[in-house]
This record gives structure tokens, C-alpha cells and sequence, in this order.
């Protein structure tokens, strides 16, 4: 069965794009996912991305790692999709309801409300997430957040002199979260705009990470080191996240992220080279 696909990019956070909402696919594994994802003997990306008709929005998203594991959210790839789809439309994902709205060159995402309970992480056990008694090298006490997928976020001086290639894995698969974790470290580059490189859950160290400029922005706003709206530079460019929720329980507001996306090319494969 030859498959059309959709290559984009979120800030350099590529993607395979597969839709599935016309004409169906026979279903995606995590090991099909991760022989398409391989830069060397398949197509190459960060993530997967799998569109299939939805009961409850406009259309489903289906989000896989490169390590072919399915997870809740991507905001680089919600981005993409938005301008894939060409129109506003609300996408059902693992990790909730969003909303995406296509502008010229780029896209606005509302990626729903934070969480911020120890379970809602989730944690192996009890913590208070705003200040977490743990630390792994030069990394200590960060906070966590869930954004539809799960973060961990390190304020440190310098994002960039921290050696993140080295202690990513370690903390991802770290036995305190049990779902694995994305794996965020920031800085302040200047008034209520961060610098921030990404370790991510599944895929390691990216050009960008839409879910984790969310939970960086959010838990830096709760820390009152910024307020909202917040910039955040990451390797591959910058997003503006909006969160007016600043309480303490669970974010009061949707968080808000905006920024561009592009296509790159469009190709196809014959299904059964990879499955
Ligand atoms: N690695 C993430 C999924 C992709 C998130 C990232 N690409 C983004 O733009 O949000 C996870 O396992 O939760």
C-alpha cells in the first residue's frame, strides 16, 4: 500500500505527517513509528504524527516518539497541523481537548489547562511539584508540570553551559516518574523571555519543544520570575506563551502558545517497507 506523508517542522522539531481522516491506514505501531522516525534508514523526524477522524472534535491527532512510544501532546507538531488543516479547528489528542488556529507563517495553540498535582504528573510518590527535594548532577530542585504530557522544568543560570546530552536520560527514565518525563532547563535571557533547551521524553535532545516552552513559561510565572506573556528562545527559534493562571492550585487559565510552523516537502512509501 503506498502511504502519502507530510514532512514539517516546528523551530526545527520535525515531523512525519500521516492523514488518515479521509482514506484510513491500516493502525500505526510504535515500532512502524519508530522505523519512519530513523534519520538513517527511514524517512527521519522527532516525532510521528497520525490524523484520524474524531466522535469528539474536529479531528484526532496521534502523537509518536521517535523511540516509537505514543504520547499526549506535542505543541510544535499542533502547530504544524494547524496550518496542515488550513482552518481553526479543535483536535482531540491522549492528553485532552486543544484548540489550533492557523495564521499567515504561523499558529496559535490553546493547549488547555496545566496541572500540577504530584499524580497528575505523574510522580511515583507524594511532592510538592513547585519545589522538588531532588536534584541529578548540576540539576536540583525543579518543578513539574503536566501539559497533556508531563515536564520537568530546572532553573539554572545558563541554560546553555548545563550538559544536558549527559543527564537527560538519567532523568527521564528516572524511577520518580513513572510515564517518563520531558526534561526542560531555562535561564532568564531578559525581562519575561527564557532561553530553554529540551531533553525530550522519547526523543532526546530536539531544536525545539512546543509542551515544554508551556511548562517552562507556567512554572516560571508561578516561581514570579516572569510574567505572562513570556518569550522563550530555544535552540531552533522562539514562541510567546500566554498563561494568566498564576494561582496555586491548578492553572486558573488555558495556556496560549503562538509561534510558526512550516511544511518542508510531501513524498510517500510503500506501507509494508515499514510495518
Ligand atoms: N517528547 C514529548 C512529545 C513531543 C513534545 C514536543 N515535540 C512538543 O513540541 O511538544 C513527550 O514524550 O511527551
Amino acid at each position: 500500500m503506498r502511504v502519502s506523508f507530510t514532512k514539517m517542522h516546528g523551530l526545527g522539531n520535525d515531523f512525519v505527517v500521516l492523514d488518515a481522516r479521509e482514506a484510513s491506514l491500516p493502525d500505526m505501531t510504535g515500532a512502524m513509528a519508530r522505523a519512519l522516525a530513523d534519520r538513517r534508514t527511514g524517512i527521519g523526524c522527532d516525532q510521528v504524527i497520525v490524523l484520524e477522524p474524531s466522535e469528539s472534535a474536529d479531528f484526532r491527532m496521534r502523537i509518536f516518539n521517535s523511540d516509537g512510544s505514543e504520547v499526549g501532546a506535542c505543541g510544535n507538531a499542533s502547530r504544524a497541523v494547524a496550518i496542515l488543516h488550513g482552518e481553526a479547528a479543535r483536535v482531540e489528542t491522549a492528553g485532552g481537548a486543544i484548540a489550533v488556529e492557523p495564521r499567515d507563517g504561523c499558529a496559535a495553540v490553546d493547549m488547555g489547562l496545566p496541572r500540577f498535582g504530584w499524580e497528575a504528573i505523574p510522580l511515583a510518590y507524594a511532592m510538592d511539584t513547585g519545589a522538588m527535594p531532588v536534584g541529578w548532577g548540576e540539576l536540583e530542585n525543579p518543578m513539574a508540570v503536566n501539559v497533556g504530557n508531563p515536564h520537568v522544568v530546572f532553573f539554572v543560570e545558563d541554560a546553555n553551559a548545563v550538559d544536558l546530552a549527559a543527564l537527560g536520560s538519567g532523568i527521564e527514565n528516572d524511577p520518580l516518574f513513572p510515564e517518563r518525563i520531558n526534561v526542560n532547563v531555562a535561564s532568564l535571557a531578559g525581562p519575561d523571555h527564557l532561553a530553554l533547551r529540551v531533553w525530550e521524553r522519547g526523543a532526546g535532545l530536539t531544536r525545539a519543544c512546543g509542551t515544554g516552552a508551556c511548562a517552562t513559561a507556567v512554572a516560571a510565572i508561578r516561581k514570579r520570575l516572569v510574567t505572562s506573556p513570556v518569550t522563550i528562545s530555544l535552540p531552533g527559534g522562539d514562541l510567546v506563551i500566554e498563561w494568566d493562571g498564576g494561582g496555586s492550585g491548578d492553572g486558573a487559565g488555558p495556556i496560549r502558545m503562538t509561534g510558526p510552523a512550516s511544511e518542508a516537502f510531501r513524498g510517500s512509501f510503500e506501507w509494508d517497507d515499514f510495518a
